[in-house]
């Protein structure tokens, strides 16, 4: 199964890139930056990953973002999750950035967007990973400073493909950020947004009427609501699904309790993803390898779900066409 799920050819859809930051980069690069971290060393930081619910891992994530600060430190953390890619046969990648993160500590979006879309770029020409990025609003601030952040972005739009809206869910529906998503579609770029994970169905009603995003990232609490998951089987709106972060989150107080292949099997359009690698214990393949072992996931399953990471994409249909193509002659 292990050699299956490796030769499958992969795309992530739900990835922040922030949450690539392995124990042993944040400590050199604090070092680099002449930063000191609250922790001994790796294996103290490491051990700090215990999480109770989605706050207490964000609470950890954004000290950790705090050692980024050179163009040079993104495009080292982008690279090194782009490595990951090229090991475990990822092809494709949509890419969340937090840029409030950074900026309130004085980093301009140009060293951002540069160091990250440098990293992308090479990626591409040496392995072929093709690649979109999105910009993630941070849900627990204001409207006002997620419009600012738009109007930072625009002289880079040239880079970012999408919107996004992430952090602490419950509390902050997406209706906070309906100005704000209006504009950016205005601004040509797509949308998606994060609901459903600690939230009620009903912000992944929100988000998509009035929000108008095209994917949901997460989305398992739809599974509340017949009414939602009807719609979501009719209309194909894709759900990026991160099996291990839902764990360690404790979305789901165990593996074998995850809704993805009840989800599948309503012919809702599923996807697995990382969301945050380096806190949740695995990338792309040690997630489909924790849906085979604790979901007993076949196959045919396991191929469905790389299947609607491709449809559920954005990369050109001859792309997507053929990527398809190569993994129905995979069984
Ligand atoms: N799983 C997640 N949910 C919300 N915000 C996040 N930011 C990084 N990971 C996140
Ligand atoms: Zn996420």
């Amino acid at each position: 199964m292990k050699q299956f799920i490796a030769a499958l050819p992969k795309v992530e859809l739900h990835l922040h890139i922030e949450g690539t930051l392995e124990p042993e980069l944040m400590f050199a690069l604090a070092k680099r930056n002449g930063i000191s971290l609250p922790y001994a060393d790796v294996a103290a930081l490491a051990t700090a990953y215990d999480f109770h619910n989605l706050q207490s891992f964000l609470d950890l994530y954004y000290q950790g973002a705090a050692v980024l600060q050179t163009e040079q430190d993104f495009f080292d953390l982008t690279w090194a999750y782009l490595v990951r890619c090229h090991e475990q046969h990822v092809v494709h990648t949509e890419v969340f950035f937090d840029p409030q993160t950074h900026l309130v500590r004085g980093i301009d979006m140009g060293t951002v967007v540069g160091g990250i879309t440098a990293a992308l770029d090479k990626a591409e020409q040496q392995w072929g990973i093709s690649s979109c990025l999105i910009l993630c609003f941070l849900r627990h601030l204001s409207e006002a400073d997620a419009l600012a952040t738009l109007e930072a972005a625009i002289p880079y739009l040239d880079k970012i493909q999408g919107v996004g809206l992430d952090s602490s869910e419950v509390g902050n529906p997406p209706s906070k950020f309906v100005q704000v998503f209006a504009r950016a579609r205005a601004l040509g770029l797509k949308a998606v947004a994060h609901a459903g994970e600690e939230g009620p169905a009903s912000y992944i009603w929100e988000a998509l009427d009035q929000l108008q995003v095209c994917r949901v990232d997460h989305g398992v609490r739809s599974t509340d609501d017949p009414r939602l998951i009807a719609r979501l089987a009719e209309e194909q709106i894709p759900l990026t699904v991160c099996p291990l972060s839902n764990t360690r989150l404790k979305v789901f107080d165990q593996m074998a309790d995850h809704s993805i292949l009840r989800l599948l099997d309503q012919d809702v359009c599923v996807t697995v993803n990382s969301d945050d690698p380096a806190y949740f214990g695995g990338y792309m393949q040690e997630n489909f390898e924790a849906l085979a072992k604790d979901l007993k996931a076949s196959k045919e399953q396991l191929r469905q779900l790389a299947l609607n990471g491709v449809q559920a994409s954005w990369m050109p249909s001859l792309r997507k066409k053929r990527l398809i193509g190569e993994i129905l002659t995979l069984l």
